[in-house]
């Protein structure tokens, strides 16, 4: 029996998302939760001929409290989405405190679920969402996971090009870091197979996996930011969550967790020097069982890339926490 329930399920990812979910054989329970329009959104996808049972809550009575009751699984992309010439710490003003609130209504009622944060800035609203779980004596690092799934994607999309291979998913390419212009880094020296990019179109690949997010927010002209190719990454690493918690095995995928919280994680805070990272993770039956240190295997340029992530990285994490330390006052 698995329960999933997407919070933020009415909005341009939640919905596409909920989509996805209420279509997967891996789903047997669904709640969807908004502040807004979850009753039309869950009426509409009710008449999907699938096993997952689906409900919709609002934050009227109890809904919240509701949805989260006896879930395995909590995807949030709950929150704003960027418009053209806004970074993604624009968004934290109004993003940490969703995240937060959401957070601190599943530390209370089902604190043993994945967590699965979306919402932007991840560099920031998953140390959010760790800090919130601290604070109530519940946290398990092995459970909480900023979606890095998208960049993953678009590397896995954009390199195509250059290895001339039919299906992009065949070439595995670690993308690590944050999830954030430069904090983003493909690791294309550790991609599987071996890809040969012509060395005068590395720096453009790269810019383009970087800052993939901005071409989408650009075309959108001020109706949002990426939200199908979203879903799709929310999904596959969803389910990726969902089989390993089945049993799989053998499911590795880039994520952006606590590390001291994961085995292996102690290597990349040393060489790093941050809290939190995305990089290959082994998920398994209880959640992130090891994670790669595959900073120490990166190529002199990537080095150079990685440098000016941490840079960037250390301090969206340090405003996250500080965020739940030192409430801002209303
Ligand atoms: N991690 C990633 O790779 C990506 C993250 N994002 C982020 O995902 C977030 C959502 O993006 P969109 O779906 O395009 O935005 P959207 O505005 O279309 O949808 C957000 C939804 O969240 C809901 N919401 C607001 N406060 C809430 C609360 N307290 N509880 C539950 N729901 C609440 C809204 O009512 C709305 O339906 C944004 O922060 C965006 O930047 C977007 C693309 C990729
Ligand atoms: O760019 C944005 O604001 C949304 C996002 O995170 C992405 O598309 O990678």
């Amino acid at each position: 029996m698995v329960k999933a329930v997407v919070a933020g399920a009415a909005g341009g990812i939640g919905q596409p998302l909920s989509l996805l979910l209420k279509a997967s054989p891996l789903v047997d329970q669904l709640a969807l939760y908004d502040v807004v329009n979850t009753p039309g959104v869950t009426a509409d996808l009710s008449h999907i001929s699938s096993i997952a049972q689906i409900e919709g809550f609002l934050p009227e009575n109890d809904g919240l409290k509701k949805a989260l009751t006896g879930a395995d699984v909590i995807v949030i992309p709950a929150g704003i989405p960027r418009k053209p010439g806004m970074t993604r710490d624009d968004l934290f003003k109004i993003n940490a405190g969703i995240v937060k609130g959401l957070v601190e209504a599943i530390a209370e009622t089902c604190p043993d679920a994945y967590i699965l944060i979306i919402s932007n800035p991840v560099n920031s609203t998953v140390p959010i969402a760790a800090e919130v779980m601290k604070k109530a004596g519940k946290f398990n690092p092995k459970k909480l996971f900023g979606v890095t799934t998208l960049d993953v994607v678009r590397a896995e999309t954009f390199v195509q090009v250059h290895t001339g291979e039919k299906d992009p998913r065949k070439t595995v390419i670690p993308v690590i870091g944050g999830h954030s212009g430069e904090t983003i880094v493909p690791m294309f020296s550790q991609a599987k197979p071996k890809v040969n990019i012509p060395e005068d179109k590395l720096d453009a690949l790269i810019h383009r996996i970087q800052f993939g997010g901005d071409e989408v927010v650009e075309a959108k002209g001020g109706a949002g930011s990426a939200t199908l190719s979203m879903a799709y990454a929310g999904f596959r690493f969803t389910e990726s969550i969902i089989k390993a918690a089945k049993g799989e095995s053998g499911i590795v995928e880039p994520t952006f967790v606590y590390l001291p919280g994961v085995e292996g994680g102690e290597a990349i805070q040393k060489e790093t020097g941050c809290e939190y990272f995305s990089a290959p993770v082994q998920l398994g039956k209880n959640g992130a069982e090891k994670v790669e240190n595959i900073v120490a295997k990166a190529s002199d340029y990537e080095k150079k890339l990685l440098q000016k992530c941490y840079e960037g990285l250390k301090g969206n994490i340090e405003k996250g926490v500080e965020f739940v330390a030192n409430p801002p006052s209303k």
